[in-house]
C-alpha cells in the first residue's frame, strides 16, 4: 500500500519529530536519500554537471545539501538561487565548501546533466511566481528531480494551476503526498521515491492499493462455495437502441467473481448469444429475481429511470453509472437517502459535471479533470455514496472521507464500451460482498491490469478485448 499524507499531517509529525531531536537532522536524513537516488541516476557522479534550482525555503536547504554530498562526490554543481538573499544560509555554505558554486546563467539549466528542483515543496502557495516559471519551460538535457514534489504542483490535489516543473523523478520525504499520486500532478512527478524521515503518521487520507493489496481482496470460491454463496450480481443495462453495453457490463460480471450474473432488459437475446451461461429477465430489477449487488445504467436509454428507482427500492448495494447517472443527477441526492444498503456511483468527468449540477456546482468536464481528488470527495459527500471518477488516475472517494487512486490504467482504455465492462465487474465484486471502497478499488486495478495485459505490447484493443483480459490480470494477482 501506498500512504499519502496531507501537508497539514506532514507539518504536525515533523515538528513532533524535530523536537525531540537536533536541529537539522531531518534535512539530512532528507538530503542523503536525495543525494542518493541522484547519484544512481548519474552515469557517473565524477565530473557530471549538476544544476540546482533553489527556492529560499527549506526544500531549497535539502536541493543544496543534496548538492554539496555529490559536489565531494566530484560532481560540478551550481546553484541557481532564486531569491539570492533569502537562500537556505546552511545548505549554501554546505554547497560552497564542498566546491559548488552560484550561478546566475539560465544555460545552465539547459547543460546539466541533472537538474534538481528545490523550487518548493509542501510550502507552495499559488502558482509558481516570475522568477520560477520560467523553469517550466526551458529545454534541458539531462534528467529532472524533484525534491519532494515538482515545483507547481499542488501537493495536497495534484491541481496544477499554471507552469510546473516536469520531473523525470521525484524523491519525497517522510509520506507520499496526494499530489503526486493524483493526474494532472502525478504526470509532473515521474517516478516517485519515498525517502524515510522517521515520522509518526496518522492514517492517510489517500492510499494506492499495491499489487498485494489487491490480491488480498478478491474473493476466492472455498470448498462450500457454489454459484449463489459466490454471489450473485444483477446487471440492468442496456437497450433496444444500445445493446451492446449490456453486453460489455455482462462481460465484465461475469469475470468479476460473482458465481452467476442475473440480467435484465430489452437486450436479452443478444446477451445470451454472447453469454449463454447468464441468467435473463425482461422483468426489471423489482421482479428479477435474488441478487446480492444491482448494476444499472450502462446504454439504459429511456428506461434508465423507471430501473434505477426499481434498483434502489431494493435491499443490496447498487452501482450507478451512464444513464442511470444521468437519471440521479436531475432526481439529486436525496433519491439516495434512507436506504439500507450503500450505493456506488461510476461517472466519467462529463457525468461528474451532471452530478455535481445536481448538487448545485456549475462546472464541466474539464474542470473537473483538472480536480480529480476534490471531485471526488464532494459527490461522496453530497451524494452519501462511494464514488469511482473514471479518467487517467481513477480516484474512489468514500462519503467517510478516505480516497485511493489507482493508476494501473492505459490510455488504450480510453475505448468505447471500457466504462460498462467497468461497471460489471466493479459490480460483481460488490456482489461477493466486498464494502464499495474495496470493491471500487480493486475493480479500477484489475481493469488498468486489463487494459495493459490487453494492449500490450502497444495497440488499440476493443472492450471485449479488454473484458477477455480481465481473467489474465485476475490470474496475474492470484499468483
Ligand atoms: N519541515 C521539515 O522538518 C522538513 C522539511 N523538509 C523540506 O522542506 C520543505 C518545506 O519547506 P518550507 O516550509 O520552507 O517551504 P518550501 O521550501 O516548500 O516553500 C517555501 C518557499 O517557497 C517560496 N514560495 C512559496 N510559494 C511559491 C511559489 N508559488 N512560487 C515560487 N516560490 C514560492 C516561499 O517564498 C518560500 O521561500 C519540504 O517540502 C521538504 O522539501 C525536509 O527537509 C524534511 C524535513
Ligand atoms: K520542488
Amino acid at each position: 500500500m501506498r500512504h499519502a499524507h496531507t501537508v497539514e499531517q506532514v507539518r504536525s509529525a515533523e515538528a513532533a519529530l524535530m523536537a525531540g531531536l537536533p536541529e537539522g537532522t531531518l534535512m539530512q536524513r532528507a538530503a542523503a536519500g536525495l543525494a542518493a537516488v541522484c547519484a544512481g541516476l548519474l552515469p557517473r557522479v565524477y565530473g557530471s554537471r549538476v544544476l540546482v534550482l533553489a527556492g529560499s525555503g527549506d526544500n531549497g536547504g535539502d536541493a543544496l545539501f543534496a548538492a554539496a554530498r555529490l559536489a565531494r562526490r566530484g560532481a560540478r554543481v551550481e546553484a541557481l538561487l532564486l531569491d539570492p538573499a533569502k537562500a537556505h544560509a546552511g545548505g549554501l555554505a554546505a554547497l560552497l565548501a564542498a566546491g559548488g558554486r552560484p550561478t546566475a546563467d539560465r544555460d545552465a539549466f539547459t547543460r546539466a546533466d541533472l537538474v534538481l528542483d528545490g523550487i518548493v515543496g509542501i510550502g507552495g502557495r499559488g502558482p509558481l511566481r516570475p522568477a520560477a516559471a520560467p523553469f517550466a519551460e526551458l529545454p534541458r538535457r539531462g534528467r529532472l528531480v524533484a525534491v519532494d514534489v515538482p515545483s507547481g504542483v499542488d501537493p495536497d490535489t495534484g491541481e496544477v494551476a499554471g507552469p510546473a516543473l516536469r520531473a523525470d523523478v521525484t524523491v519525497c520525504f517522510g509520506t507520499h503526498k496526494p499530489g503526486l499520486l493524483i493526474d494532472p500532478g502525478a504526470q509532473y512527478a515521474g517516478v516517485v521515491h519515498l525517502v524515510g524521515i522517521g515520522l509518526d503518521l496518522p492514517p492517510a487520507p489517500v492510499e494506492a492499493l499495491q499489487r498485494a493489496d489487491v490480491a488480498a481482496l478478491l474473493p476466492v470460491p472455498g470448498a462450500e462455495s457454489d454459484k449463489y454463496r459466490r454471489g450473485v450480481v444483477g446487471v440492468a443495462a442496456g437497450s433496444a437502441r444500445y445493446p451492446g453495453a449490456a453486453v460489455l457490463a455482462v462481460a465484465g460480471a461475469l469475470r468479476g467473481g460473482a458465481g452467476a450474473v442475473r440480467y435484465t432488459g430489452h437486450a436479452a437475446a443478444e446477451v445470451v448469444r454472447r453469454h449463454p451461461e447468464t441468467l435473463v429477465t425482461e422483468d426489471g430489477p423489482a421482479r428479477a429475481g435474488k441478487v446480492q449487488a444491482w448494476v444499472v445504467g450502462p446504454g439504459g436509454g429511456t428506461d434508465a429511470e423507471r430501473t434505477l428507482r426499481e434498483a434502489l427500492d431494493t435491499g443490496v448495494p447498487v452501482l450507478v453509472d451512464a444513464d442511470a447517472l444521468t437519471e440521479l443527477a436531475r432526481l439529486g441526492p436525496s433519491a439516495l437517502s434512507g436506504r439500507p444498503a450503500p450505493v456506488l456511483l461510476t461517472p466519467h468527468a462529463g457525468e461528474a459535471a451532471r452530478l455535481l449540477a445536481g448538487l448545485g456546482e456549475d462546472t464541466d468536464a474539464t474542470a473537473v479533470a483538472g480536480r480529480r481528488l476534490r471531485t471526488a470527495r464532494r459527490l461522496a459527500a453530497g451524494y452519501g455514496a462511494t464514488v469511482l471518477l473514471k479518467g487517467s488516475t481513477t480516484v474512489v472517494a468514500d462519503p467517510d472521507g478516505r480516497a485511493r487512486v489507482n493508476s494501473t490504467g492505459t490510455g488504450w482504455l480510453g475505448t468505447a464500451g471500457s466504462g460498462d465492462v467497468l461497471s460489471g465487474l466493479a459490480g460483481s465484486l460488490l456482489a461477493t460482498g466486498l464494502a464499495p471502497l474495496d470493491a471500487a478499488s480493486a475493480a479500477a486495478h484489475l481493469h488498468g491490469l486489463a487494459g495493459r495485459h490487453a494492449a500490450a505490447p502497444g495497440a488499440p484493443i476493443t472492450a471485449l478485448d479488454l473484458a477477455a483480459a480481465l481473467h489474465r490480470a485476475w490470474a496475474s494477482l492470484a499468483q
